[in-house]
């Protein structure tokens, strides 16, 4: 483990937590190799360090200056005035990786000592459970093995892709806000069941193992879903009688606007806080 990079996480949220949660529960870390901080919220942080012992450093700049990775994990709102605060400590030969939605790597790399590698990261908080889908693309001072050690960072929590920085708006809103559009559908399937007197419990256990066997047999069989779809429906049969309905209103329609709106917000939320 003498060899594992240290990492230090400015923001204690609900991302960094995913990411403790994914790294430390696969041996990719030690808690004694991570430091979290916050700009207020220290209680937070003191509840992250013992849950997961990660260490709350008494010298927060010394923190990031020390670290062999710092992890950017604040709202895009924020990044201004957080890299005002502690950009100063950060220098070339560290890397820094940020997975801020919305905020380009340009945006970042000028409020850092010219030369620091950048990485930009989306990953989803499916990677509490080492599930997460993660994109990387580089910024302009980041070689290959700044990429490779990113790469190395996520891949301890999930599946990694890299993309062109001008996909990365497009990831945020698939598979970033992804296992939020999953779980409304869930919602949704776990109602359903009650309004047919299914008890929640079992409508839950129902919905569930029916979204794990559909993600495996994706995955597994390699076939298109329209296929697997196709011989769920027998002709005049059930499934078809809900799949019309789904048709008639909208719900691909639905699903894809929802995706393309997410993409249009992590610009905006870019624009807006690279305009501050
Ligand atoms: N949640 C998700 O599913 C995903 C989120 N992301 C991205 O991750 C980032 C973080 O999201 P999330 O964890 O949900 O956000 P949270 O609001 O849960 O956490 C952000 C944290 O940043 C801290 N913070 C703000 N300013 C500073 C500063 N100057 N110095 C140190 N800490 C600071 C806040 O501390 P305090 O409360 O003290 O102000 C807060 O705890 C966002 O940019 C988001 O786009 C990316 C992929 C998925
Ligand atoms: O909702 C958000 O803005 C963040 C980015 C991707 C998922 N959550």
């Amino acid at each position: 483990m003498a060899d594992q990079p240290t990492t230090c996480f400015i923001g204690a949220g609900s991302m960094t937590e995913a990411l403790l949660s994914g790294l430390l529960s696969r041996g990719m870390s030690t808690g004694e190799r991570i430091t979290i901080m916050n700009r207020r919220n220290h209680e937070r942080v003191r509840q992250l360090a013992r849950q997961y012992g990660v260490i709350l450093p008494a010298d927060r700049k010394t923190a990031v200056s020390r670290a062999d990775i710092i992890i950017l994990a604040i709202k895009p709102k924020d990044v201004a005035e957080a890299l005002e605060q502690w950009g100063r400590y950060i220098h070339p030969g560290q890397r820094v990786i940020s997975v801020i939605a919305g905020i380009s790597t340009s945006f970042i790399e000028d409020r850092l000592t010219t030369g620091t590698a950048v990485i930009r990261a989306m990953p989803n908080t499916s990677g509490t459970v080492g599930l997460s889908a993660t994109a990387l693309c580089p910024g302009r001072h980041a070689g290959e093995a700044d990429l490779e050690e990113a790469a190395r960072f996520f891949s301890s929590i999930g599946i990694t892709v890299v993309v062109k920085e001008e996909d990365m708006d497009a990831v945020t809103g698939l598979s970033g806000s992804g296992p939020a559009y999953i779980y409304y559908l869930v919602e949704a399937l776990e109602k359903a069941g009650v309004t047919m007197g299914l008890t929640p419990a079992v409508s839950r256990r129902l919905t569930l193992q029916t979204l794990l066997g559909a993600a495996k047999m994706l995955q597994e069989t390699g076939e298109e879903p329209a296929e697997l779809r196709r011989k769920v429906s027998s002709p005049g049969g059930t499934t078809m009688a809900g799949l019309e309905t789904l048709a008639r209103h909208r719900f691909q329609d639905a699903l894809i606007l929802a995706v393309q709106q997410a993409c249009r917000r992590s610009r905006e939320l870019g624009r807006s806080s690279a305009g501050k």
